[in-house]
């Protein structure tokens, strides 16, 4: 098993979990739905494990954005990683309002899936923070990248948006069982190697299998194009426009967001955080 830091939970450790009863179902049941349940999922050495890293990374322990001393800061309440203000010190929300990807966002079919909620205003120095971290040179505050292993089994983190987030990455090499999974899931984060156009038509075709399995019909999905900051023989819009993603998003009932990051240096991740903030938001 991986362990991408923070909270990670091996299947084999998971209550009742065997590789075809996810957690909470008696071996061979029905998953239990989990409120705030993300499933992040996407073909071997994409970049998943790494992109959870970062977004723990992203919000150090005990100290406020550096040059802040306002009142917003990030902390860490029990596993769980946040902003909280001094005056209500409790986790009251994660996310941003930065660019640094593409926020290309498809409709999908009309009343399948609940409009995003507006984004919680946030403060300047929240913002400047991830400025800071969204490096486009990599040279940010994030650092190198820690070291990962390919994920057999599955990782749990939680994070703190208006409530907490259970981020579940599945390893690529347990394609065969994501399925298992999908009743968890009312969020969907997607990655693909935009470094490697030779895995893109596989990713297509898992892609294409995820949007249209029914569990996942009113899900939310986050379509991330990681390692932009590798060079390669073909743009990122040229293997957008090769599988279609367009018409894909146009068809999909879901509701697609499509973000171009780099979980290397940080490029586009305010983006997914505040995408998990939009999906995860109260009431949700
Ligand atoms: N240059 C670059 N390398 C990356 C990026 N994201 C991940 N990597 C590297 O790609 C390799 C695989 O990353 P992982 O995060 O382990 O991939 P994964 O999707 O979790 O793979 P599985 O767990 O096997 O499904 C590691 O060496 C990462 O450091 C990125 O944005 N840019
Ligand atoms: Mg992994």
């Amino acid at each position: 098993m991986s362990s991408p830091g923070g909270e990670a939970r091996p299947m084999a450790a998971e209550p009742g979990a065997g590789l075809a009863s996810p957690r909470g179902g008696a071996t061979g049941a029905e998953p239990a739905r989990v409120a705030g349940m993300c499933l992040l999922l996407g073909a071997a050495g994409v970049g998943k494990s790494l992109l959870v890293k970062r977004l723990q990374t992203i919000l150090p322990a005990g100290r406020g954005p550096r040059g802040g001393g306002g009142a917003w800061g990030w902390a860490r309440f029990g596993g769980h990683l946040g902003w909280a203000t001094r005056d209500s010190p409790e986790a009251v929300g994660v996310g941003v309002a930065l660019g640094a990807g593409e926020g290309a966002r498809g409709s999908g079919r009309p009343g399948r899936s609940p409009p995003p909620l507006p984004a919680a205003p946030l403060p300047a120095v929240v913002l400047d923070r991830l400025a800071q971290l969204s490096s486009q040179d990599g040279k940010g505050d994030l650092g190198d990248p820690p070291p990962t292993r390919p994920t057999v089994g599955t990782n749990l983190t939680d994070i703190v948006a208006h409530r907490k987030i259970t981020i579940r990455e599945l390893g690529g090499c347990m394609g065969p069982i994501w399925p298992s999974y999908y009743g968890d899931c009312r969020a969907l984060l997607f990655m693909v190697d935009a470094s490697n156009p030779t895995q893109l038509s596989a990713s297509c075709t898992q892609l294409l299998g995820l949007l249209s399995a029914e569990p996942l019909a009113d899900a939310q999905v986050l379509i991330l194009f990681n390692k932009t900051d590798l060079s390669c023989y073909m743009t990122v819009e040229e293997m957008k426009s090769l599988i279609r993603l367009p018409d894909i998003i146009a068809c999909a009932t879901q509701t697609i967001t499509v973000a171009d990051v780099s979980a290397r240096t940080g490029t586009g991740l305010a983006t997914v955080l505040q995408w998990l903030q939009d999906t995860h938001g109260a009431g949700r």
